[in-house]
């Protein structure tokens, strides 16, 4: 039976990029590309089509930063099929990003200059903004639109004698101290982008822990260092250009240094080909490319406890239930 695949985000980047990974695999899905703008969303397709003329590719309009559009989505999602198998939470933004330089240059002569090139631990602050449900940006973007979508969704993942997989694109910039569970939106600090991409971990762990009975797998993956519209955000373009010979010398030492969306899609690609009740609810799938340009995947624990993410669970269901009372 045909294999239905949703991809949020799917019509750039590492989206786009696994998107046609996965047309090249296997020709027997149906791909759902969930974007916030349809021209974008077309423009995708159409060119996923030249490579795979007889790939079956359906677009959806979904703007997971806004409440309405991911109920209305989940809506759609329902009357055009009957389960889901696979649910790739991939859109994300990093908006407003600035680097701290003096802390870049205090890293290159330290011991931790390649933690901080895999990481970019203290180097990035964004500036948020609230969206009109009321929420911060980030959190609503990169999680909590993606978590009402999932609960939307329970019916069509959660199916007798079937197994779904949801996939998170999540960060290696993930800190649990970026995080507060007394402030799950980030609403006081300047890394929202850290804080949603932790709490994504949080919530795959939870997911785990409380739907794996009835058939739904939740994984989390660094795609790396990847060059895509949100990495061009951060410097202008100018400057990529010029440091783009370093970013591959960079490769040699870091093997995070993933740099194309193809190479960032490893770990995605690769947990579809996986049986999910073998994976770890604990580990990280980073995508990963080394000097000689070999693609790989590699778990690495995460930095997760139970208490934590079955807290952070709790607090999301209580935003849902506030959220819901005022639409
Ligand atoms: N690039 C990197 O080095 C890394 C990226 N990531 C993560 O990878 C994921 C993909 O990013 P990447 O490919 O790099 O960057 P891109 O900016 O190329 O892709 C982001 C995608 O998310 C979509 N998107 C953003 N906001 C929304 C929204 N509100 N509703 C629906 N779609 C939305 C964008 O759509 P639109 O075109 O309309 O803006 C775009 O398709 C993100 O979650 C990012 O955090 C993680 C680690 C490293
Ligand atoms: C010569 C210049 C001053 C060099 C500046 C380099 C930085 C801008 C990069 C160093 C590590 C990079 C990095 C990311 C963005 C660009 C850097 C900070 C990410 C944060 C992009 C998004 C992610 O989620 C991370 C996994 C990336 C980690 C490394």
């Amino acid at each position: 039976m045909e294999r239905l695949v949703i991809v949020t985000g799917a019509n750039s980047g590492i989206g786009l990029a696994l998107c046609e990974r996965l047309l090249t695999g296997d020709s027997g899905l149906r791909l759902c590309l969930a974007c916030r703008n349809l021209q974008r969303a077309e423009a995708a397709r159409s060119a996923l089509l030249t490579s795979h003329p007889s790939a079956h590719v359906d677009l959806l309009q979904l703007d997971v930063g806004s409440v309405k559009s991911v109920l209305s989505a989940a809506h759609e999602i329902k009357v055009r099929y009957s389960k889901v198998d696979f649910l790739y939470l991939n859109a994300g933004i990093m908006p407003n990003p600035k680097v701290d330089f003096k802390a870049f240059f205090r890293g290159l002569f330290s011991k931790n200059v390649i933690h901080m090139f895999a990481t970019a631990d203290g180097l990035l602050t964004q500036q948020d903004h609230v969206t009109s449900d009321g929420l911060q940006g980030v959190f609503a973007t990169n999680l909590f639109g993606h978590f009402l979508l999932i609960r939307e969704l329970e019916p069509l993942l959660c199916q007798s004698n079937h197994t779904s997989s949801v996939i998170w694109t999540s960060s290696s910039n993930a800190r649990r101290s970026a995080f507060s569970l007394e402030d799950i939106q980030h609403k006081e600090g300047k890394e929202p982008y850290s804080s949603s991409k932790y709490a994504s971990d949080l919530l795959s762990l939870a997911l785990n822990q409380r739907m794996n009975r009835q058939g739904l797998y939740s994984s989390v993956v660094c795609p790396g260092m990847v060059m895509t519209n949100l990495t061009y955000g951060i410097l202008p373009p100018f400057f990529w250009t010029l440091i783009m010979p370093v970013m591959w010398l960079i490769r040699i030492f870091t093997n995070t240094f993933t740099i194309t969306p193809y190479n960032g899609a490893e770990a995605l690609h690769w947990l579809f080909l996986q049986k999910p009740q073998f994976l770890d609810p604990r580990s990280k799938y980073h995508s990963l490319t080394s000097g000689l340009g070999k693609n790989y995947t590699q778990p690495q624990k995460m930095d997760v406890d139970d208490s934590l993410s079955e807290n952070l669970y709790l607090e999301l269901i209580k935003l849902e239930k506030e959220i819901k009372k005022d639409l």
